[in-house]
């Protein structure tokens, strides 16, 4: 098992990534939190239950109470944080309550949302169920709800107690699951972490026939990475924006399409060959960087096709968080292992990046 610490202005707490976490919650709870929480809730998704519920209960002197959210992008709302908070109040839930985010990305951060707004804000634990949340979401403190208008756009910074990344969990995870969560991790790479970008390349075969060494190195590369640079930079002031690479077209496109078409990693990585052409027209990273980086996308595809318009995508791209008092702010590598944050792409270089990545799709599903 692998232990990484994460320790900001707020909060310090420790990611545990390894394998028999599950059917040892209560007792792990229990010495972080000093004693078991009278009331605790798991929110998690009844497909998630249905497989693992029984695991997690498993070290628990009473049951832990099960609230349900529908699986899929469109339930990560306001409407389903009040419904949850409603059914808490109904179970006696109050001040000392604790929450168990236990499911992907989209439990987590609704989870993580209404722990830190039920009563103005109660403990959580995150036990990531999906390589994504694993690498990722569960990791940093960001939690939160989409709009019509965008993605993520209602939401608070509040950290877990801990983070329990239990790898046997990722057993029942499908297929296309798994390679979406693994556009994070190239991210993670790209961005800062030159080792994982090699050990990916030369990995693809353990990587995805989830050989546990293999899994367990990945996810604790990522969580390192991103731990540290949320340690610098817990508010996401500046450094912490490099999490952002593949996400300015990335969450345009979510957002177009309606959350339908594409799981979150598969519309990072289309976003990612985005960026990587803008860095190449840019000369942040060479023609050679590019197409290697290219390359390892495609290696833990395949992306889903885009039918899309670059101009429709770029006007979507306007309700980035990263904006601020009118500046576009757009991530880029520089190099393999590092990136740094532009204030001055304009829109018609947002556009070629969106027309090259369309085009790039288009050729791969012809
Ligand atoms: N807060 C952050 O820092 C952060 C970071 C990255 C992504 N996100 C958010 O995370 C969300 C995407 O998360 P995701 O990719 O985990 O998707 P997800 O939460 O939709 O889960 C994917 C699917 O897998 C199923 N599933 C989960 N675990 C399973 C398991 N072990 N076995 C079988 N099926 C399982 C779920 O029921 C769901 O249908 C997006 O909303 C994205 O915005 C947040
Ligand atoms: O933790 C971060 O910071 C990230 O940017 C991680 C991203 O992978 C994640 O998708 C996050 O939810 C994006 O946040 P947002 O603030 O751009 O909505
Ligand atoms: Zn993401």
């Amino acid at each position: 098992m692998q232990t990484i610490r994460v320790e900001t202005p707020s909060a310090r707490y420790d990611v545990f990534v390894g394998s028999g976490l599950l059917r040892s919650l209560a007792p792990r709870i229990e010495r972080i939190a000093g004693r078991l929480p009278r009331r605790i809730f798991v929110l998690t998704s009844p497909e998630i239950w249905a497989l693992w519920g029984k695991a997690l209960s498993e070290s628990f002197p009473e049951p832990p109470l099960a609230l349900f959210l529908p699986a899929g992008e469109k339930h990560k709302n306001l409407v389903n944080v009040e419904k949850m908070a409603r059914q808490m109040i109904a179970a006696g839930g109050d001040r000392s309550s604790l929450l168990i985010a236990f499911g992907g990305g989209i439990v987590g951060d609704v989870g993580g949302f209404l722990a830190a707004i039920f009563m103005r804000g109660i403990r959580y634990v995150q036990v990531p169920t999906t390589f994504l949340a694993q690498v990722d979401s569960s990791v940093g403190g960001k939690t939160g709800v989409n709009l019509p208008e965008g993605k993520n756009l209602i939401g608070s910074f509040h950290h877990p107690l801990a983070v329990f990344a239990d790898i046997g969990v990722l057993g029942t995870l499908p297929d296309r699951e798994l390679r979406s969560g693994l556009m994070e991790s190239i991210k993670a790479g790209i961005i800062r972490d030159r080792t994982l970008v090699r050990f990916m390349e030369e990995h693809v075969d353990d990587v995805l026939r989830r050989d546990p060494k293999a899994l367990e190195k990945v996810i604790a590369a990522s969580v390192r990475m991103k731990a540290d640079v949320v340690n610098r930079d817990e508010r996401e002031s500046g450094l912490r924006m490099i999490l952002n690479f593949g996400h300015t077209l990335g969450h345009a496109i979510e957002q177009v399409t309606r959350y339908k078409a594409l799981l979150h990693g598969e519309a990072v990585g289309w976003g990612m060959i985005a960026a990587l052409h803008l860095a190449k027209k840019r000369g942040t990273i060479s023609s050679r960087q590019g197409e290697r980086l290219e390359s390892l996308v495609y290696l833990y595809g395949p992306l889903p096709p885009l039918k899309l318009r670059p101009g429709k995508l770029v006007a979507a791209s306007g309700s980035d968080k990263k904006n601020t008092g009118g500046v576009r702010r757009f991530v880029l590598p520089v190099g393999i292992g590092d990136a740094g944050v532009v204030e001055d792409v304009t829109p018609a270089e947002l556009e070629s990046a969106a027309a090259y990545m369309l085009a790039r799709a288009a050729e791969r599903h012809a």
